[in-house]
């Protein structure tokens, strides 16, 4: 079976000018990649491309075999993503967000399956408050809880780890691995040693030369070793 994520002398950038070294890679099923490297690398950059976000400057995307196509439904079915960006609509609720997600991806008991994602988030005593009323980590773990409660094969994180205290943490990193032995394959930009080696199965550093790394050798470069 053919790799879900394919990158094929993929570059990326802005004004056809390129942030970083070529982009080779491929991700099967229910691996999870980490994306790692200094501030300004160009780790967003890459994910946000793969993902269909931005346009490569050159090169080539593949999920599931297929050029990216974020507008189609097969796409947007597959391709979830929770990047570094607070998207609400201000007169929802945290669990009428979730309800709506739940429902616009066809999840099966979608009440049950809310209520679960609040308690795993630690949002269920937020349930009914709009998101102005949140505190910064809150809304993270409702973006979070927003990604994590539709079905995809491909799971895109971008630094999911922000304003998360360590016990979420701990409690995001089970729940990646939880997605990827069930199947799904992740994507992850992290700064955190800890849910590094918690749940990747490689590690791709992102500088002038995109080289692909060892867990552990991920988690110390985080570290500046
Ligand atoms: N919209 C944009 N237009 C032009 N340049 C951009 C844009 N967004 C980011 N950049 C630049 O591209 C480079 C890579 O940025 P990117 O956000 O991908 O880095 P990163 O590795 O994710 O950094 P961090 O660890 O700080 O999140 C940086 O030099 C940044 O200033």
């Amino acid at each position: 079976m053919g790799d879900v994520l394919e990158a094929v002398g993929l570059v990326v950038g802005y004004g056809g000018t390129p942030v970083c070294g070529e982009v080779n890679l491929g991700v099967a099923r229910g691996e999870v990649l980490a994306v790692v490297g200094f501030n300004g690398a160009g780790k967003s950059t890459v994910v946000r491309t793969l993902a269909g976000r931005q346009d490569p400057v050159a090169g080539d995307v593949r999920v599931h075999g297929l050029p990216v196509m974020p507008d189609a439904v097969m796409f947007r079915r597959q391709v979830a993503t929770v990047f570094d960006e607070d998207v609400f609509f201000p007169s929802l609720t945290v669990r009428e967000h979730l309800l709506l997600v739940a429902r616009g991806h066809s999840v099966g008991a979608p009440e049950e399956a809310v209520d679960a994602e609040l308690d795993y988030f630690g949002i269920a005593d937020r349930a009914h408050a709009v998101p102005d009323a949140l505190s910064s980590g809150q809304r993270r773990r409702l973006l979070l809880a927003a990604g994590f409660i539709r079905p995809s094969s491909l799971l895109f994180l971008d630094e999911p780890e922000q304003r998360l205290d360590p016990v979420m943490r701990d409690a995001l990193s089970r729940r990646i691995r939880e997605r990827a032995d069930a199947g799904t394959t992740v994507v992850v930009v992290t700064h955190d040693p800890r849910l590094l080696v918690r749940t990747a199965t490689s590690c791709l550093v992102i500088d002038e030369t995109v080289t692909t790394v060892g867990t552990e050798r991920g988690a110390q470069i985080i570290a500046g070793a």
